[in-house]
């Protein structure tokens, strides 16, 4: 898991974002066609948003599962589950890491396609389809998270070059 000692840190904008998830839109649309989406709280919820609009598809359910406080992995935490077993469904997140939160899904729902916009290589195996592959020790910073500020100069960053 990339936690807050993570070295590489890997803001997205919302411009990215926008683009990456419309990216999986068009991934999405070749294998569809879909009974609805499950979004899958809370990162979930903007790509699910885009992918909707570009899909066409009004059809939209809610996983809500936490495993993380800010930086800190925990148990995850089913506060809303899904009914059947997701045949034809498509089930968005924005990430998976270390794959914990995507194996409660799978064995929640196991018909359902899981797509992600972004995957981790321990996670990786347990999307069905995704966007762009980051490195284990990169924390990927959604721009829901963060504002503008000032940035060391990674020579600074780094102790000098
Ligand atoms: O592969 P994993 O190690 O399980 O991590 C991936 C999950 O962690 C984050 O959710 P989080 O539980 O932080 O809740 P949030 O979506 O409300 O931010 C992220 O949105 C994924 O759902
Ligand atoms: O890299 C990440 N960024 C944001 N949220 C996350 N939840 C697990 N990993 C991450
Ligand atoms: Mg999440």
């Amino acid at each position: 898991m990339a936690d807050k000692d993570s070295v590489k840190h890997f803001p997205v904008s919302w411009e990215e974002l926008h683009r990456h998830a419309k990216a999986l839109a068009w991934r999405m649309a070749e294998k569809g066609p879909w009974q609805g989406i499950v979004a899958v709280t809370r990162g979930g919820l903007v790509p699910a948003a885009i992918i909707a609009r570009e899909l066409d598809i009004r059809l939209i359910d809610t996983v809500c599962i936490s495993s993380y406080d800010h930086q800190n992995q925990r148990e995850a935490r089913v506060l809303k589950g899904f009914d059947g077993d997701g045949e034809g469904w498509l089930i968005i997140d924005d990430l998976v890491d270390t794959g914990k939160t995507a194996t409660v899904l799978r064995k929640m729902i196991p018909k359902a396609h899981f797509a992600t916009i972004y995957a981790k290589p321990a996670g990786r195996p347990l999307v069905d389809t995704f966007i762009t592959e980051v490195s284990q020790d990169t924390w990927i910073y959604f721009p829901w998270d963060v504002e503008l500020q000032f940035t060391q100069p990674i020579a600074q960053q780094r102790g000098g070059l």
